[in-house]
């Protein structure tokens, strides 16, 4: 039975904050819930988003007031301001994550603007996903928290009173305009003497010149560009820099039901929301990050083709085991928590395709060719010869039985293209170009005649079934068929007719197929399928309706520019984890799309 917990807010309440190791979540009212030291997929030290304050957190706001006024990112940046205008003063916290050095830093800096403000702050740590109350001491000015192999410093400056009470550290202090707290919550190894200490107003100036030096490498220029630089800022957050892996989101558990079952842990990286991520990245200019992705991939999928899996912890690791975390109540009640993911040793043939069409992509944006990258290419090839005619998963990782999907054919057909292009623009490649060219035109025969049903004039989720599916929608987008093609077209409308939610907005595939995915209970429409139906718009001609979409879908990003991966329209509630990759992908896709740029957040869509 799902349980409420007293600091439940909404998911769209919530900002990101990162170094490209790790990230955490501040809400309107100054307590950051969610935190994984040292990596995304460490265990939290801040788990409030999924159970109870007791799980821990950090709350710091002025003293018995509740939200901020306002909050925004400082242009460019991850950095975020949340200010309270209080009946004493306004006071602004400023909360990012300096670019590691030696260890992972939170920095939040108070400042007065005016009159006189009293700010208070609770530090409850609790390592292990909210379970281990840590040992505190004091240590030359520092309070250091101990557990296991985590130990945390915090400090300020200057030093403001602060007193232990009921296993949480407090402080409270006024300050007058002009004046300013840094706090410094620094993550170490427990057997370590002392981190090293940054001083947080130069790491404040280094982040900003850090972000926009980046942004300042955006190639797009067109009329969306501050959505298009929130959601990359936001996608390159999500990148873990040492290795180049790029994790789905920051969270686990965030329910796609209001208080379901459907949660799961997306701190791992999926080939397939890579690949996409990778897509809108090189569209807007990013190709260091493709190449460090790419040499993420030739390390993570080295090996026998036949155990490619769908999706890898950070650094490339194979196993992750989902198992359930009891002690957390989840996010409003939405039990279980989940860490893990069991997904990873499914069969998602669509992985192929995306995978070697960003390898593809990449090459045509002048990223320096690779020998065992089109090695790679070719044993992927050889494995997808053997096995594009099995049922498998699909895209949305179905906990239900195997089904011949024609997303997962479509894009074995998109594996099979590429490879046939990549060999037709550079002969010196070498090989057999006609076996490709071969199995490219078997898939697409058998999906026109199997997956297509010509009575409703509409492509199905799998072979015969009645249900439909929002992926379909990359149909054109992949190349598979024109975008004025009738049996497209026909696609649009059926899809709309048969998965659109309130407001418009689409449901992945068909409701009520629940013995299709496994799962009890329903879901919120899934945000990126409503950018992909803009975007079979706008390639059908329709590009007044594009954009409407595309502006009502822009209405759904919180205050700070973020999105999670399903929206409900009937609440007004941003539903799933957060903030996604997914989703953002979705945007800047439909922006430069819309922007005659091309969008390359999707297969092919770059071509
Ligand atoms: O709906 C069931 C599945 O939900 C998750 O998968 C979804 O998220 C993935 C990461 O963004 C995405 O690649 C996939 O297309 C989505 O369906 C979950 O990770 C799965 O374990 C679960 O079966």
């Amino acid at each position: 039975m799902a349980q409420r917990t007293e600091n439940t807010q909404p998911i769209e309440n919530y900002a990101l904050i990162g170094d490209h190791q790790t990230a955490a979540l501040v809400g309107r009212n100054g307590s950051m819930d969610w935190l994984c030291l040292p990596r995304f997929d460490s265990a939290a030290c801040f788990a409030a988003l999924v159970g109870s304050h007791e799980n821990g957190h950090w709350l710091l706001a002025p003293k018995g007031e509740g939200d901020c006024t306002h909050r925004a990112y400082r242009t460019d940046s991850l950095v975020l301001d949340s200010v309270w205008e209080t009946p004493g003063g306004t006071v602004r916290v400023t909360d990012f994550m300096p670019q590691r050095d030696k260890a992972p830093d939170v920095v939040r800096i108070v400042e007065c603007l005016d009159g006189e403000v009293t700010m208070h702050s609770t530090l409850r740590l609790r390592f292990d996903y909210g379970s281990i109350v840590p040992w505190m001491r004091k240590v030359d000015g520092h309070r250091v928290a101990v557990a296991g192999p985590d130990a945390v410093w915090l400090r300020s400056e200057p030093e403001v009173p602060s007193w232990g009470e009921k296993f949480s550290t407090h402080a409270e202090f006024s300050l007058t305009a002009g004046e300013k707290v840094a706090f410094v919550l620094t993550w170490y190894p427990s057997h370590k003497k002392h981190p090293h200490l940054i001083d947080p107003y130069e790491a404040l100036e280094e982040s900003l010149a850090d972000w926009r030096a980046w942004v300042g490498q955006c190639a797009y220029e067109g009329p969306y560009r501050e959505v298009v630089v929130r959601s990359l800022i936001t996608l390159k957050a999500l990148t873990y820099a040492p290795t180049g892996g790029i994790v789905a989101a920051p969270t686990t558990s965030l329910p796609e039901t209001p208080g379901g079952v459907r949660n799961w842990d997306y701190r791992y990286c999926w080939l397939r929301d890579s690949t996409l991520t990778l897509g809108a990245m090189i569209a807007a200019g990013y190709l260091d990050e493709a190449r460090a992705w790419r040499d993420w991939l030739l390390r993570a999928v080295a090996g026998d083709p036949s155990t490619l899996q769908i999706m890898y912890g950070l650094g490339g690791e194979r196993r992750i085991p989902e198992f359930e975390v009891p002690w957390l109540s989840g996010y409003d009640g939405a039990a279980p928590v989940r860490v893990g993911n069991d997904a990873a040793h499914q069969l998602q043939l669509d992985v192929y395709g995306e995978v070697i069409d960003s390898l593809y992509l990449a090459d045509r944006a002048g990223l320096p060719a690779k020998h065992h990258a089109w090695q790679l290419q070719l044993k992927l090839m050889e494995y997808l010869e053997k096995t594009w005619q099995q049922p498998d998963e699909g895209l949305w990782e179905v906990r239900g039985p195997r089904r011949q999907f024609v997303h997962s054919k479509v894009m074995a057909w998109v594996a099979a293209d590429r490879t046939v292009r990549a060999m037709e623009a550079t002969p010196e490649l070498g090989g057999d170009v006609a076996r490709w060219r071969r199995m490219r035109d078997a898939i697409h025969a058998e999906v026109c005649e199997k997956g297509y049903d010509p009575v409703r004039n509409t492509f199905t989720q799998s072979y015969g079934s009645q249900g439909l599916d929002a992926a379909l929608l990359l149909i054109p987008r992949a190349g598979f068929l024109p975008p004025d093609d009738p049996r497209v077209l026909g696609t649009i409308e059926a899809v709309r007719d048969e998965l659109g939610a309130e407001g418009g907005l689409l449901l992945r595939y068909s409701p009520g197929q629940g013995e299709v995915d496994g799962l009890p209970g329903e879901e919120g429409a899934f945000l990126v399928c409503s950018f992909w139906l803009a975007d079979a718009l706008h390639l059908a001609g329709r590009t007044k309706e594009a954009e409407a979409l595309f502006r009502q879908l822009l209405s759904y990003t919180n205050d700070v520019g973020l999105l999670a991966e399903e929206y409900d329209v009937r609440t007004g509630r941003q539903l799933g984890n957060f903030p996604q990759a997914f989703s953002h992908i979705g945007l800047v896709g439909t922006a430069l799309g819309l922007s005659g740029r091309g969008g390359s957040a999707g297969p092919g869509a770059a071509r």
